[in-house]
């Protein structure tokens, strides 16, 4: 039996939907620091959904292309595990928190992930996303799996429109390190389904 692949449940804007992803047994949620998603919470909502949360479900703080002063500003009230860069975020500005974070790169045509994953060797892992002009993520949209190239030494984070009904054929066709989903278990966007949440963390497991 292979590794179990992780799971992160990312856009959580209620205090029940951390505690529900908790329970599933998920490793990971995710709170979107910026602004113009409809998921972004303000750092007091993000002190109050993790508020609670049982100890080893890692806090993920989601940001793109956000000033180095906001950043500060969450990082001494919330308490974050590790950083997501959804932005254009450059190495040297993904390694100034002294945090582990990973970055997320779009899936753009020609996108050299090989070289990416030495000029960000210092994340934790890279996390695939989805590409889509003018959307900096939460596209809801799947990219082309067979795109992701062997020779990765990092474990990949695959994202991008995994639903329940896909996640399954996803992770055995990627063997990703972890899945990460927002917009397929919402009822409405920040509002997360507890029952499509369930069948996302089966999904994965009946792969495992
Ligand atoms: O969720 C958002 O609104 C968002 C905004 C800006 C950057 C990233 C965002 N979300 C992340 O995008 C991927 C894929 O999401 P989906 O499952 O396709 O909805 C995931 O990491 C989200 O956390």
């Amino acid at each position: 039996m292979g590794m179990r692949t992780r799971v992160k449940f990312c856009g959580i804007t209620r205090r029940e939907d951390a505690i529900h992803a908790a329970r599933l047994g998920a490793d990971a949620i995710g709170l979107v620091f910026y602004p113009k998603s409809p998921r972004a919470v303000s750092p007091q909502q993000a002190c109050q959904i993790v508020r609670g949360l049982p100890p080893f479900v890692t806090v993920v703080g989601l940001f793109v292309n956000a000033a180095a002063r906001y950043l500060h500003q969450v990082l001494d009230r919330v308490p974050i595990d590790i950083l997501q860069f959804h932005g254009e975020e450059s190495p040297e500005e993904c390694n100034r928190y002294g945090r582990p974070y990973v970055k997320a790169i779009r899936m753009a045509e020609g996108v050299d992930l090989l070289g990416l994953e030495q000029a960000y060797g210092s994340a934790s892992a890279l996390l695939l996303d989805t590409y889509q002009i003018g959307v900096a993520g939460g596209t809801g949209q799947v990219f082309d799996w067979s795109r992701v190239p062997e020779g990765l030494s990092k474990g990949i984070i695959l994202a991008g429109g995994l639903t329940p009904e896909n996640v399954a054929q996803a992770v055995m066709k990627v063997r990703p390190y972890a899945v990460d989903v927002s917009g397929g278990v919402e009822q409405n966007k920040g509002v997360k389904d507890a029952a499509k949440m369930a069948a996302f963390m089966r999904g994965v497991d009946s792969v495992n």
